[in-house]
């Protein structure tokens, strides 16, 4: 049973010692498929013991509570101690707080996890009184997958040519005063063939980009390069990625692309924007706050990102989706000033974002977890309606053109998945 209410039902869970389970991805399900994975590591889910749902500006802060009423409610067995052992839940919110789509989090029936080297399930039973499982170990058959899924993605509700205007619009308004940066993107629609498989999407997903996290959540699937909030105990990481460039066709080419990025004045304002406002909101919220002091160049199979890494300490009990709530949305997927892009995202956009963009992660009972921004991603509808969003951040020295060709370079997770 799915439950869609707020109050907390007293939850028992188990988790073992898995025998090797081969690929995790295979083991959720095909239809709802629930997954944050990175280099073969990460968490699957199968099916639902409890889904609670958020709308509005307090859809992270509400979502935060709700765990906390769960957790103490949960009685949970897990002599694993693993990073994503024991209770968890998968969660994805809404870019925009005025989304009219709905913001989740999921507690998983089952979860099938694996870390370096190891591999445990956990089972989550929602009956009063249950016990504890009775085994020690247990194993698992590897699931078959569906074949390769392919879908023809065509312009949605913002064409290359609106997008192009949108840019062109959105520096107008940059260089007259108000914004900095604002981050436009757009979108491509498909359908998925009846009966795919949506795990072959994220395995292809996961195969093309190994060092993203490959994320599924309610429909939302996608790779993506960007960390809001990590957080392990008190200790806080993210990263944060603004100015991109096409990765060389050669390896002189390539070299010449990265080294032409770190030199853009553009990318490099574009970047500091991004890493600015990241450390604005996180200073009132830890201490010792640490940022590389020169972005690095992070190497993607189709994009070069200016990347910083961030490092902080908590102070007990902020779980990583309070601080998920406190960084969203960052001028990496909005702008800077923060309220004035995120109005002319909505005006010259038009068109609701839904989760695109916004935090989608995992949480444990502990409060650690990881939240990623949803890049690079598609919500996959029910009747296998297909949604690709794309966005590049857009400064006074932007071109249109370049911001075109910048998110098609975005799509390609998404479009080679689907190809
Ligand atoms: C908005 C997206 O990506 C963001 C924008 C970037 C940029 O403008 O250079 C780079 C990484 C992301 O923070 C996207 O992938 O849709």
């Amino acid at each position: 049973m799915t439950r869609t209410t707020t109050a907390a039902p007293p939850l028992t869970v188990s988790t073992r010692i898995l025998d090797d389970p081969g690929t995790v991805l295979r083991h959720t399900l095909r239809d709802r498929p629930l997954a944050f994975v990175r280099n073969g590591d990460g968490i699957v889910g199968i099916g639902e013991a409890l889904r609670f749902t958020f709308t509005g500006p307090d859809r992270m802060r509400d979502a935060a509570a709700v765990w906390r009423s769960v957790v103490e409610a949960a009685t949970v067995d897990d002599p694993v101690q693993l990073r994503g052992s024991g209770l968890v839940a998968f969660g994805s919110f809404a870019f925009a707080d005025d989304s009219a789509d709905e913001s989740v989090l999921i507690v998983p029936r089952v979860v099938i996890g694996r870390r370096r080297g190891k591999a445990w399930l956990t089972a989550i039973d929602t009956t009063v009184g249950a016990e504890p499982l009775a085994f020690t170990r247990t194993s698992v058959p590897v699931p078959h997958v569906g074949p390769h899924v392919s879908v023809t993605l065509r312009p949605g509700r913002i064409d290359e040519a609106a997008y192009a205007a949108n840019v062109a619009e959105a520096v107008r308004r940059i260089v007259a005063g108000g914004a900095q940066k604002v981050v436009l993107a757009r979108d491509l629609v498909g359908t998925l063939p009846p009966g795919a498989d949506r795990r072959a999407v994220l395995l292809d997903l996961a195969a093309a980009y190994p060092q993203c996290v490959t994320f599924a959540v309610d429909g939302l699937v996608g790779a993506t390069p960007e960390t809001l909030a990590r957080t392990d105990g008190t200790r806080l990481t993210a990263r944060v990625l603004a100015g991109s460039a096409a990765r060389g066709t050669d390896e002189v080419s390539d070299r010449a692309a990265a080294e032409a990025l770190a030199a853009s004045a553009k990318d490099v304002e574009e970047h500091a924007f991004a890493i600015d406002s990241l450390l604005a909101s996180l200073r009132p919220l830890v201490t010792e706050l640490r940022a590389d002091p020169e972005p690095f160049r992070l190497q993607l199979p189709n994009l070069w990102h200016l990347a910083t890494d961030v490092q902080a300490t908590l102070p007990p009990d902020t779980t990583s989706l309070d601080v998920a709530d406190a960084l969203h949305p960052t001028a990496a997927v909005a702008g800077t000033p923060t309220d004035v892009a995120v109005r002319l995202v909505a005006e010259l956009e038009g068109v609701d974002r839904g989760r695109y963009a916004g935090p989608v992660g995992w949480m444990g009972a502990t409060g650690d977890g990881e939240w990623m921004l949803a890049l690079r991603s598609a919500r996959i509808d029910d009747d296998g309606t297909v949604r690709a969003w794309a966005g590049a951040g857009v400064v006074a020295g932007s071109e249109p053109a370049r911001e075109v060709a910048e998110t098609a370079l975005k799509f390609r997770p998404v479009t080679d998945a689907l190809a």
